[in-house]
């Protein structure tokens, strides 16, 4: 890759069987109309669809209405609009409640095959269930310029746990001389150690970290290598193969305390210096850590500059030598390529999401990343599909509320900012 401006896609990677699939999957499709399919609590007041195959380029979109009507409950709110999208009307009763999928069969009147082919090929190794991994708290404020206070950290992660998320990803136990802003990962792990509800790793690069991590009483850790050279030694201050060395010394430590290891690989699409990254790098680094017994493997877009086009053949490699329920993956929002991303990563069968609250984070070793892909936009997504995820999302907006305003920025959730002024303009009602 010459160019990081340039979206890494199909035609920079080798062609992989699963690419052809997913072309002939969307391209000779008959593409289906929203009004089509069952859409939870969505009312289809009308709906006109040509059966015939041959509505490829005809979407349809202004032949048809719908409306819905639900209970708003965010805040605390009962805003009553009436609407019809897209036309004069809009009742939204719950700002929280993205629409959504109910069921995920296709269900069409239209009694068109080809419809209902392409509904279940979308549907076909989507999840039901999406784990969370929330890392605000540690990829989100190692890269914030000052250092937050301790008890604000604190506080974050215990209103992240008490909004659903399932695992919490609290601080690092690395060198305080490379990463200063979380050099208070033991005091921050004294005050969560009677948290319920959700696990708590960090992350360790070494010996060295995984015992202070312990000590702490770190139930569970995390170690990182890279999928690209250059990036290791930036980050890690050492050669991939010496990283993976070190890993084995963790994991083999880890098994004798009972501590689960999760392993993360970064810069699976693209490298800072290096540009693209192959995918059966990425490949090998996954299947060292797995077996070396990481019990999950976080696939970590660094930079954010994957596509659909680089994440599919990466995901592909991946796949063949890891099982992909042991796989998550790690979105940075740089080029706002993240939820699609994730979207390919779930039809895939991945099953595991990183993100960030309000959007924070990126890599003090990757020059030009911005923060993750915001949990807000993850949820709101999720749960649109009608895949669970167990999160509140009214809880977790306030959450992002909270240490925006304590680190003095905007938020970068888009559902964050959309519904705050949903929710504003209500008020004022
Ligand atoms: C790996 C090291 C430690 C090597 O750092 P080094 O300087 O090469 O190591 P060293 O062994 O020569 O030690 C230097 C000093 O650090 C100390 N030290 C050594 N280890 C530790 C430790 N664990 N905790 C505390 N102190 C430690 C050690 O004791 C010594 O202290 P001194 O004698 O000078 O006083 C350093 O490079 C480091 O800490 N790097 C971490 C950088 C980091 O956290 N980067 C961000 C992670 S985000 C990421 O990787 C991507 C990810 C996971 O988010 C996924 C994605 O987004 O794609």
């Amino acid at each position: 890759m010459s160019s990081l401006e340039e979206p890494i896609g199909l035609e920079s990677l080798p062609s992989l069987d699963v690419v052809g699939r997913l072309r002939g999957f969307s391209s000779g499709a008959c593409r289906p109309m929203v009004g089509e399919l069952e859409m939870g609590n969505c009312l289809i007041e009308s709906r006109s669809c040509s059966s015939s195959n041959n509505c490829n380029n005809v979407f349809c979109s202004d032949e048809y209405t719908w409306r819905r009507q639900s209970r708003c409950m965010f805040r605390g709110d009962h805003v009553r609009r009436s609407s019809c999208l897209g036309m004069s009307e809009k009742v939204f009763e719950s700002a929280c409640d993205p629409l959504y999928l109910q069921e995920r069969h296709y269900s069409s009147s239209c009694n068109d095959k080809d419809i209902r082919d392409f509904a279940n090929k979308f549907w076909r190794g989507m999840p039901r269930f999406v784990k969370i991994v929330e890392v605000g708290p540690r990829d989100g404020l190692q890269n914030e310029k000052g250092t937050v206070p301790t008890d604000i950290k604190i506080e974050l992660i215990q209103r992240l746990a008490a909004s659903g998320l399932p695992v919490v990803e609290a601080t690092s136990f690395v060198s305080p001389k490379w990463v200063p802003q979380l050099a208070d990962g033991k005091d921050v792990m004294a005050a969560i150690q009677t948290l319920q509800g959700a696990h708590f790793p960090v992350l360790t690069p070494n010996l060295k970290g995984f015992e202070a991590a312990v000590a702490a009483g770190a139930k569970e850790v995390a170690v990182f290598a890279s999928a690209s050279e250059s990036f290791s030694k930036s980050n890690i201050n050492c050669s991939i193969e010496e990283s993976l060395a070190r890993y084995r010394d963790v994991v083999n430590t880890a098994k004798k305390h009972s501590i689960p290891v999760r392993g993360y690989v970064s810069c699976v699409v693209g490298c800072p210096e290096e540009g693209l990254v192959p995918p059966s790098k990425v490949a090998y680094v996954a299947k060292e850590l797995y077996n070396m017994g990481c019990f999950e493997i976080s696939l970590g877009d660094t930079i954010g500059v994957g596509t659909p086009g680089a994440v599919i053949p990466m995901l592909e490699a991946v796949m063949s030598v890891v099982p992909v329920e042991k796989l998550a993956v790690h979105f940075h929002d740089t080029y706002g390529q993240s939820l699609p991303n994730i979207l390919v990563s779930l039809q895939m069968g991945v099953s595991v999401v990183d993100s960030s609250v309000a959007g924070l984070g990126g890599c003090p070793y990757a020059k030009g990343a911005s923060g993750n892909v915001a949990t807000e936009d993850v949820v709101y997504m999720l749960h649109g599909l009608g895949i669970k995820t167990r999160v509140d999302l009214g809880k977790l907006m306030a959450v992002g509320e909270f240490i925006c305003k304590q680190l003095g920025r905007q938020s970068g959730s888009k559902t964050a900012v959309a519904l705050s002024k949903l929710t504003a303009d209500a008020s004022k009602i």
